[in-house]
């Protein structure tokens, strides 16, 4: 037991139009999608037991509007997660999909290696984006208490949102539980932006 950060979930993020033609951009690229990787020391590694899921990190004409639309609500995210401002060192995106039978164990996001001590990953935002009526079960995001802060917090499991944009800080416990999709298309699955907030 111990407390759970401040997250918040902004809803509506992008234009209806804008969130369409990235659902048709990530499917367009299913071949560049390749299997997602774990820090493992210094190494990125794949390793299944702990993450099932592709990434492509190319948002090609979606990355400059979907960071300056970030750059646009850093004030209220700073003040909804109570962190003190800080200097944006840099921005960090990818496109994740999570079909049938994948997941992401429970992890932190900022780098537990000393590989770069002068980057640190600083606020985690996921943007929420699938085929509506919704075709996967589970892929709930999952934050866990910080056991370093004394509390009685439990765990909250945060359905994903078509359009919506969460953050939380990237030393927070979290996991995506598994998804459940079997038969359908990867224009149906679980789609996000991850992108990371440096410091
Ligand atoms: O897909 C999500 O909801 C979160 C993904 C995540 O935790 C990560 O990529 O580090
Ligand atoms: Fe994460």
């Amino acid at each position: 037991m111990g407390k759970l950060l401040n997250y918040h979930r902004f809803e509506n993020f992008l234009e209806p139009v804008l969130a369409q033609g990235l659902l048709e951009y990530s499917t367009r690229n299913y071949s560049n999608f390749k299997e997602a990787t774990v820090h493992k020391g210094a190494m990125n590694v794949i390793n299944k037991e702990y993450r099932r899921s592709l990434v492509y990190r190319d948002l090609g004409e979606f990355k400059e509007q979907i960071i300056s639309q970030i750059t646009d609500l850093l004030p209220e995210i700073f003040d909804k997660l109570k962190i003190n401002p800080f200097v944006i060192n840099a921005f960090e995106t990818e496109i994740a999909a999570h079909g049938d039978g994948a997941f992401f164990s429970e992890h932190i996001d900022t780098f537990t290696g000393n590989e770069d001590r002068q980057k640190a990953r600083a606020i985690s935002v996921v943007y929420y984006f699938f085929t509506e009526p919704k075709q996967f079960e589970g892929g709930e995001l999952k934050l866990i208490p910080v056991e370093f802060i004394p509390g009685e917090d439990e765990a909250v499991s945060l359905t994903p949102l078509h359009n919506s944009l969460l953050v939380f800080p990237s030393f927070a416990p979290h996991e995506v539980l598994p998804i459940k999709c079997p038969n359908v298309e990867f224009a149906d699955w679980r789609f996000t932006v991850n992108c990371w907030i440096y410091k």
